[in-house]
Parts: structure tokens; sequence; C-alpha cells
């Protein structure tokens, strides 16, 4: 008789993801893969394909039917992939906990690198960040709408929609596909805050579930990325925002480097901070002297 049911989305990569933490607790708690059932959860990021993302209006496209499962206690937790949890949470649910972070950086797929993409390629992503990093580097390829879990995206590719794309290796490793194309180094694309995370959420109320949770957390993971997110709390950001950030930990101290970009890429500003770990407020002030210098075409993408 299972004794705890974790809510997921369906796709192949939240599936991987959820065995992962399945056996995450298994390992730390001496529960048996029974204990745990595995309830899928269909959201409407994974309803709707055809359409960009921003264009269906709504928030919290990958997460509001698991919230829902989550408060009226149809699941006991959530995992999502941290990259795609709204930067505002509901108060009754928590982060409790997220595995250790994978690669973080992109990979490129039908070229080798973005320097050398041929003249006017076209470029298959829907990632705001990702296409407004990509006009700014490249401004003659075309960028096009590809949407999908991530086999979708690569069969797209094969069938010659485009002639190049870009995913995370995180999820690339997840699914034990790692060779496929090449990396993209951090200089070249900063990802996305919260790339390569697995997050766990559960009811605010639930000391419990907490408690079992806390067990499996990866602190320095926990830590970056919830600098990451204050980052964009702090610059009214959400994940269709053409933001790219990543905190790092070394010794006793953290850093973080950020950059906000014009949704056309014709101007991008960057910053970054370090701090002392355990600083709760350096991102919020590394996203006030990102806007304090951003051009208008930025500052005017920003609620913060
Ligand atoms: N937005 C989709 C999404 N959400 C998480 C991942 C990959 C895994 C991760 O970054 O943790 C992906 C696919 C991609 O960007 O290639």
């Amino acid at each position: 008789m299972p004794q705890l049911r974790l809510g997921t989305r369906g796709s192949p990569l939240a599936l991987t993801q959820a065995h992962m933490v399945r056996d995450a607790l298994c390992a730390r708690h001496r529960m048996s893969p029974d204990d745990i059932e595995i309830v899928v959860v269909r959201t409407t990021g994974d309803k709707v394909q055809d359409r960009a993302l921003a264009e269906i209006g709504g928030k919290a496209l990958w997460t509001k039917e698991l919230d829902r499962a989550l408060l009226n206690e149809e699941i006991d937790f959530a995992v999502h992939s941290m990259k795609d949890v709204e930067t505002i949470r509901p108060v009754d649910i928590a982060i409790a906990a997220m595995l250790e972070r994978a690669d973080v950086r992109d990979r490129i797929i039908g070229a080798e690198s973005v320097e050398t993409l041929p003249q006017n390629a076209r470029f298959g992503t829907s990632s705001p960040r990702r296409a407004a990093q990509l006009r700014y580097l490249r401004p003659d390829l075309s960028i096009l709408l590809f949407r999908g879990n991530v086999d979708t995206r690569l069969a797209k590719l094969a069938a010659g929609e485009a002639d190049a794309t870009m995913l995370a290796a995180a999820g690339l490793e997840r699914l034990k596909r790692p060779d496929i194309g090449r990396p993209v180094p951090i200089d070249t694309m900063l990802p996305a805050p919260a790339q390569g995370a697995v997050g766990i959420e559960c009811r605010a109320e639930d000391a419990a579930m907490r408690d079992l949770l806390a067990a499996i957390d990866h602190a320095p993971t926990s830590r970056c990325v919830r600098a990451e997110r204050a980052l964009l709390a702090a610059l009214g950001a959400d994940c269709h925002s053409p933001v790219a950030a990543l905190a790092t930990e070394s010794g006793s101290s953290v850093q973080m480097r950020a950059m906000l970009y014009a949704t056309d890429g014709s101007e991008r500003v960057a910053g970054d901070a370090s701090a002392g770990i355990g600083d709760t407020g350096f991102a919020g002030a590394l996203a006030r002297d990102l806007l304090n210098r951003a051009p208008p075409a930025i500052r005017s993408l920003f609620a913060g």
C-alpha cells in the first residue's frame, strides 16, 4: 500500500525526475519504491503545444494543476524542473528540497557552436531567453517557434523544420542522451535561472513531509537556485522573461552573473555580484543595479 503520492507531469523528462526523487527518498529513509505512488497530472503547458507560451496568457502553465492536486490532498508532494516554476508561489505551498543540480549549460544541436552556424540559419527555440541571446550574438539568424518535449523537438530538427536548436544539457543527461549536440560555454549562453535543478514541493503545513524532503535537499543547489529566483522576484520577472542568471558557490562565498535582454536581442545589460554564503539580499541588490542601468527597451519588460 503506497503511503505517499508523488505528483508529476507525464513527459519522459518529468517521469525520469520523479523516479530520481523517489529513489533518493528510498535511499535516505529506507522506504521501498512501493511506498511511493507516482501520480501523473497533465498541465496546461502539456496540453497546448502549438502556440508560444506567452501567447496562451495565464500563468503557472506547468504547475497550476499540480498545485491544485497538492492543495486538494490528491498528492502529497510534487516534482518540478525548477526552471519552470513561477517566481511567486502560493503561500500554502513550500519548495521543500532540491536535488543536486546537473550541468547548467545549454547544448546546441545541428551545429558545432553558435559562432559557426551558417549565415541566416533557421534556429528553433521557444525560449525567450535563448531567442534574445541568439539574436544578440547572431542577428542574421531566423528564430522559429519550437515547442514540445525533448523528443518532439529533436524529431522536428531531424525533419528539417530548423537547422539547429538548443536544449538544456541537464534534460539530455537525465534522458540518457548526454552526447547529443555540443555544450555551449556559459560565456556564450548564460543559462536560465534555476536551469538544471529539480525541485520538490509539498503543502507548507505538512511538517512530516517537509522533514522527509529536507533530508534529501542538496543545500548548495537550494541556496543558488533560491538566489536566482530572488533575482527574478526583484525584477518582477517570470520564466518567460529574457533573463539569464547563474549563481555558484566557492568556499564561503556565492557569485552570481545575470543578464537582461531586449526581446529582439538588440540590447542587453549584464552584471555580477558576490556575497557570503547565506546572504539573502545580494540578488535583489543585483536586480536593482541591472534595472538602473537598463535601457528603456529592457526596463519596460520588467515590473520590478
Ligand atoms: N522549459 C522546458 C524545460 N524545463 C526544464 C528543462 C530541462 C531540464 C532543466 O533545465 O532542469 C527543459 C527543456 C530544455 O530547456 O531543454
